[in-house]
């Protein structure tokens, strides 16, 4: 009898708004869970990931945008297939920082007219990965420029377009969320860490007690 498939959950919302600090307390409810669980990074999270990952993120080659939009396909189409795909099947859960669903709002938003629509990524998305969609998306939303704010240090690609586009991509995360996963909620990232935590508590056990 195989084992009962792990739960997928994706974490996501623009930069700054506290994914990875959030993910670290995510960890420890799955360990008060008795979940087994493995984090994976999008992208990264294979050699080609960390490679693509750094071509996207850290060079300043310019790419016109569906250039940009495949790469992390390329990238999460790996992940999808030598890690969380695999990962799943033993029962172990799996939780992503970012999956599908960034890619659908970051490379859809653009300064001149729209050259790659939401709807044309959720398709080249679901090509690329094979159909596979989280269980459960938690959204951490908040103003961009109060985000912004917090990220310290060097800005990469996306965060080096300014606050205008940023908040751009968060309403767009508003919009297309419905279409990420079968559960998703949206978490208010404003609060303290403590308070950000307790919320995403509650959703994780509001979807265990629906999905199970
Ligand atoms: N709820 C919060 N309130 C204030 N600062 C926060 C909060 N959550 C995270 N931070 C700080 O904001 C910065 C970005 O947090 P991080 O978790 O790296 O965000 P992301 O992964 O979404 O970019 C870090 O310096 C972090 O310590
Ligand atoms: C997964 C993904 C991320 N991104 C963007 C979002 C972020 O700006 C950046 C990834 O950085 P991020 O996940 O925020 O990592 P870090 O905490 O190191 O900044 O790439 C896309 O534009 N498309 C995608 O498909």
């Amino acid at each position: 009898m195989p084992p009962k498939p792990g739960h997928f959950i994706a974490v996501d919302g623009i930069d700054g708004v506290g994914k990875s600090t959030q993910i670290q307390g995510l960890e420890r409810l799955m360990g008060e869970l008795d979940l087994e669980f493995l984090t994976t990074r999008d992208p990264g999270s294979s050699e080609i990931g960390r490679r693509l990952r750094t071509l996207l993120l850290e060079s300043r080659l310019t790419m016109h945008r569906r250039t940009e939009a495949m790469l992390f396909m390329a990238s999460r189409c790996e992940m999808v297939e030598t890690t969380i795909r695999p990962t799943l099947a033993s029962g172990t859960s799996v939780i992503s920082d970012r999956f599908l669903l960034a890619n659908v709002v970051y490379q859809s938003v653009c300064e001149g007219p729209t050259e790659v629509s939401p709807d044309l990524l959720w398709q080249m998305g679901d090509l690329a990965n094979g159909g596979l969609r989280p269980d459960l998306t938690l959204l951490l939303d908040m103003p961009a420029e109060q985000a912004m704010r917090r990220i310290e240090g060097p800005t990469d690609r996306m965060e080096s377009r300014g606050a205008e586009y940023m908040e751009s991509v968060r309403q767009s995360f508003l919009t297309e969320l419905p279409r990420a996963s079968r559960f998703t909620a949206v978490i208010d990232a404003a609060g303290s860490p403590e308070q950000v935590q307790a919320e995403i508590r509650k959703a994780v056990e509001n979807y265990l007690s629906a999905s199970t």
